[in-house]
């Protein structure tokens, strides 16, 4: 049943998408209409309630799916599809320690403290303190704020952290930043690096090759359905090219 306090979706229909935290002195508003949220107290997740307008909407117990539509981005964000398959190449599993740069809307960050539970320990550097406050707002909206810890600095000059599991970078010139990367892996662990285009890719993988092992770059490509009968084919309209994920894996030197 739902309560006051309690991170709630109003899905109106497939573009409107709303994530939000029941204040039963509040009104949800949307340009289908709106809602008094003392009226969503006290329902199921699943119930339909209807809008001041009519219109139906369903409240929906929040996905990291929705998380990644209803939070505010001051950044670009990482895809979900990209994130999933970066959690699997990262190779690490509850209880882990990760260093993350840059921090963005914080979408990565989220995702990695959702999946890895409790005893991880998520470390996010940025070197913009706006950003990184709006990503702090978000990790605390969703009750994730103590898994992580945001410190503003230039990953390309210091990680104050060492022996950590594994690396992601998302920032402009991650090739600067394989020293001190290297410098703070724990030895076999991952570094997984997202860059948008294939220049980048080739001075990462430059920068990588002497000090990593199992380099490889790839892109993940994914197409949307238009589910209607008789016309069940992909959208003609979608995402195409996100960006190229590099991955290597810590050698000791002199290996
Ligand atoms: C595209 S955003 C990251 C988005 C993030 N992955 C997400 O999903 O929300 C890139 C971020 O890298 C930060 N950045 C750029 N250079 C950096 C550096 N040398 N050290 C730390 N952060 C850096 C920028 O300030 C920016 O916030």
């Amino acid at each position: 049943m739902i309560k006051e306090g309690d991170l709630i979706v109003i899905w109106i229909d497939g573009r409107r998408i709303y994530l939000t935290k029941v204040d039963p002195k509040k009104r949800f508003s949307s340009d289908k209409g709106y809602i008094d949220m003392e009226n969503v107290v006290g329902k199921d997740f699943g119930e339909k309630v209807q809008l001041s307008t009519g219109r139906e909407a369903y409240i929906l117990k929040p996905t990291p799916m929705d998380i990644y539509k209803g939070l505010k981005r001051p950044t670009q964000v990482l895809y979900p599809k990209d994130v999933a398959y970066i959690l699997y190449l990262l190779g690490v599993s509850p209880g882990a320690t990760v260093i993350e740069a840059g921090t963005g809307s914080g979408f990565m960050t989220i995702s990695m403290a959702y999946f890895l539970g409790k005893e991880s320990k998520i470390i996010s550097y940025d070197v913009r303190q706006d950003t990184q406050n709006s990503a702090r707002k978000n990790a605390e909206i969703l009750g994730l704020g103590d898994r992580i810890t945001f410190k503003i600095g230039d990953i390309r000059e210091r990680i104050d952290e060492t022996n950590v599991d594994a690396i992601f970078l998302d920032m402009p010139d991650p090739w600067n930043a394989i020293e001190t990367s290297y410098a703070s892996l724990s030895p076999s662990g991952s570094l997984v690096i997202f860059v948008p285009t294939v220049v980048q890719v080739e001075k990462t993988y430059l920068s990588m090759k002497d000090k990593f092992i199992d380099v490889h770059a790839e892109e993940l490509m994914s197409r949307e359905y238009q589910l209607k009968e008789n016309a069940v084919r992909p959208k003609s309209i979608g995402v195409w090219h996100t960006g190229y994920l590099i991955y290597g894996r810590k050698l000791l030197k002199g290996d």
